[in-house]
């Protein structure tokens, strides 16, 4: 008999919409040194710089599409994890990366239940340091500072597993049947600087434009090409031509450079060339959020209907659609231990 239990992680959102709570989130967030990767005074003084107007700034987003019950991102979160409950003969617990319930109330919560080994299914698809390697130092930070006797299992980023792929178009049918001149694949941006630094071949990534479409060990944590890999596998899923979609980074923060293209200009570039109804799909997350639903569904479509376009659907993330919940309660089932 297994002694797994699963720890379903995303990123987290504030307690609420109060500047305040919202002012700790982005605090936490962002002092995390695998997302603002400079060394603590730099990324001291950036972080408290940008904390003197984005914690108003994004309180206001996010009071633009909270719901009742709150954060859609962990409001969905919770129906996956009980929808995991339901399917699966294993504890479940829900940890976000930033804010709560936290990893180490997650991690606490299935050592009370006896569990020997845990499976770190984090949502991503996609490999970064900013998401999965985070995640995966918390919880051995976790395990650590309680001295646990708990193995744990991380779901590799499951970028190209077919069952995630499927889940994702039968997800989307009804949308794409609604009928579209373009589809653009709006992901989460990096700044590529991120890439680099975990290249192994220390010289392939973003060293040609066209890195991500010729092989390479690289891509094995190369974020960049682990999305354009998803939006490949997609189009070639529903059968749509190369002019009929498109790839872009959005939430572009601060000065660097982030992979391009940008969203923003992508949605004008559409625009102008003459797309009228737009879809919108954003593969990087697997559950709406902020990211998706003010970013793109609010923000997004007043821009590029203010460009010329006629209509900007956004496609639903994944969220807790039946076919991805049995595969993630599968993945649960059978994931071998110490991947
Ligand atoms: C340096 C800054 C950031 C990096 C790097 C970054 C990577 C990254 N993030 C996600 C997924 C999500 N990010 C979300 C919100 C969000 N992201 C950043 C900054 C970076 N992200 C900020 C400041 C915020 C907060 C909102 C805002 O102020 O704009 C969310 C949504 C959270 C929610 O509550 O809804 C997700 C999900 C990925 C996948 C990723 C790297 C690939
Ligand atoms: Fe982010
Ligand atoms: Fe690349």
């Amino acid at each position: 008999m297994s002694d797994r239990g699963v720890l379903l992680l995303n990123l987290g959102s504030p307690a609420s919409t109060e500047v305040a709570d919202v002012r700790r989130y982005l605090n936490q967030f962002l002092m995390d040194p695998c997302v603002v990767d400079l060394p603590w005074p730099a990324r001291r003084l950036l972080v408290s710089l940008i904390l003197l107007r984005r914690p108003r700034e994004s309180a206001a987003a996010y009071a633009s599409i909270w719901w009742q019950e709150g954060s859609p991102l962990v409001v969905i979160s919770r129906r996956v994890r009980d929808q995991l409950r339901a399917r699966l003969d294993m504890p479940v617990e829900l940890a976000m990366r930033y804010g709560e319930p936290s990893v180490e109330q997650g991690i606490l919560a299935l050592a009370e239940q006896g569990v020997g080994e845990i499976l770190l299914m984090h949502q991503y698809p996609q490999f970064a340091d900013s998401t999965i390697t985070t995640s995966i130092r918390e919880a051995q930070r976790v395990i650590a500072k309680h001295g646990l006797k708990i193995r744990v299992t991380v779901l590799p980023a499951f970028h190209d597993r077919a069952d995630y792929l499927d889940a994702l178009v039968a997800s989307a049918q009804p949308h794409l049947q609604h009928g579209f001149d373009h589809l653009l694949f709006s992901y989460h941006g990096l700044p590529e600087r991120h890439l680099r630094k975990v290249d192994p071949t220390g010289g392939h990534c973003l060293a040609t434009a066209d890195c991500c479409e010729r092989p390479s060990p690289a891509h094995a944590t190369c974020y960049r090409a682990q999305c354009s890999g998803v939006s490949r596998a997609f189009a070639e899923r529903v059968g749509l031509q190369p002019s009929q979609w498109s790839m872009a980074f959005q939430s572009r923060l601060g000065r660097d450079k982030w992979i391009e293209p940008y969203t923003e200009a992508t949605l004008d570039e559409l625009a102008a060339r003459g797309v009228k109804r737009l879809l919108v799909m954003c593969p990087a997350f697997t559950a709406d959020c902020i990211e998706t639903l003010e970013e793109i569904g609010d923000r997004g479509r007043e821009q590029f209907l203010a460009a010329g376009g006629e209509e900007l659907v956004l496609v639903p993330c994944l969220n807790d659609y039946p076919q991805w919940m049995d595969t993630l309660a599968n993945w649960a089932r059978n994931e071998p231990v110490g991947a």
